[in-house]
């Protein structure tokens, strides 16, 4: 009895997230729909809640998801498992104004290194945290999550013996189980996400697979600590914050797919000088692009930076100076000059033909 209760929480715990991240693609582009989206989970996360204070009284509910019928454990495994979901649907942080000074950093250069770009990104990366089906480090956290760490119960339990040394409740074949569920989930939702156009820049298979199985690695390692219920807080961050370093790596050399570079001379600039701010641009305006992806349109067609003075690198100097027209304002950027404008923010409208 007790074993096919456990059994079915762990498909619970397996299957419900992957249901979810499918159903992201069924929602529009409107910036709005993520938090339409994140209505399942809220009232789910709210329900473990509600049922583990005693407000809610389901003792079946309750059965189904905890391991000894207790409400209180609500509180723990499956409300962080709730609020991980809620997270991953609807947070999004916006670039600080220091993005600037190494925007500015990148326009001096004036050159195309991607190696330069890279490292300059994966410095700016703690700031730009954007989730949903926009970036692949939600997507992955989840996996990581249900494919993860549901695969390492249901198989260590079945069929682990030897113990991990610094963990005597979890085995090799469940630490093993977790790299191989994370590995295999998060591929799969990758490699689907990636086909929809969703990311605002393509991965390259061998990119996103080496990608992932570096991310299941560290899922593994984290989940193999001898911490009960808080790895389902901890497997998606570890994810999420080792994911966001990498993530630039992993991407395609250049800033802009190239056939979105294809676009730029429309806009009359040179793409040297736009690369890293169109990139940012399109960042911030992830589902046009993706739309525009998505029908084969052609992805600049009208866009409109914010540029500022700069009086040093000293990020509370900048003054917002917005100019409607991109090729007048980076007609100001000579290049291979110290540019006397330089992109403050992120205000490309991007509008569709
Ligand atoms: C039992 C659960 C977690 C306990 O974790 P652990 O202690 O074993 O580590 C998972 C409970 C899952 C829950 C019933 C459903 C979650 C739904 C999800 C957030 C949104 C679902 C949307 C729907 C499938 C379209
Ligand atoms: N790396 C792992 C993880 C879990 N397991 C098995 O799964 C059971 C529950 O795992 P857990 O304590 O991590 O439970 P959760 O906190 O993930 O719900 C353990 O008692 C082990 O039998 C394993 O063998 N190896």
């Amino acid at each position: 009895m007790f074993r096919v209760q456990r059994l079915s929480r762990k498909v619970i715990h397996i299957g419900t997230g992957p249901i979810f991240l499918l159903t992201w693609n069924l929602f529009s582009d409107a910036p709005e729909s993520r938090y339409f989206a994140a209505a399942a989970p809220l009232l789910v996360t709210a329900n473990f809640f509600l049922l583990g204070i005693g407000v809610i009284r389901d003792p079946r509910a309750v059965a189904s998801m905890s391991r000894r019928g207790d409400p209180a454990e609500m509180l723990r495994g499956p409300l962080y498992y709730g609020i991980v979901f809620l997270v991953a649907t609807t947070f999004s942080h916006p670039s600080p104004p220091f993005v600037c000074d190494l925007s500015l950093v990148m326009l001096r250069s004036t050159c195309n290194s991607w190696r330069l770009q890279t490292s300059l990104k994966i410095a700016n990366a703690p700031w730009q945290l954007v989730f949903w089906r926009n970036s692949p480090l939600g997507v992955l956290g989840l996996s990581a999550l249900c494919g993860g760490d549901g695969l390492a119960e249901v198989l260590g339990r079945r069929y682990g013996r030897a113990k991990l040394p610094w963990s005597q409740s979890k085995t090799y074949v469940g630490s093993s189980a977790m790299f191989l569920g994370s590995f295999v989930f998060g591929l799969a939702a990758l490699v689907y996400f990636n086909y929809r156009g969703n990311f605002d820049r393509e991965l390259s298979l061998c990119g996103a697979a080496l990608f992932v199985c570096v991310l299941s690695f560290a899922a593994a390692a984290v989940e193999s600590f001898p911490y009960r219920d808080v790895d389902n807080i901890t497997v998606p961050l570890a994810v999420v914050v080792l994911g966001h370093w990498l993530l630039p790596l992993a991407e395609s050399r250049g800033t802009l797919a190239p056939k979105d570079q294809t676009h730029l001379p429309k806009l009359g600039v040179q793409p040297a000088v736009l690369q890293p701010d169109a990139h940012q641009a399109v960042h911030e305006a992830p589902d046009q692009f993706r739309q525009s992806r998505q029908r084969k349109r052609p992805p600049l067609h009208r866009c409109s930076f914010s540029f500022g003075r700069s009086s040093g690198y000293n990020p509370t100097a900048w003054k917002m100076t917005p100019i409607k027209s991109p090729p007048a304002a980076l007609a100001a950027v000579p290049r291979g000059h110290t540019p006397p404008l330089v992109p403050v923010g992120i205000t490309c409208v991007i509008e569709l033909p």
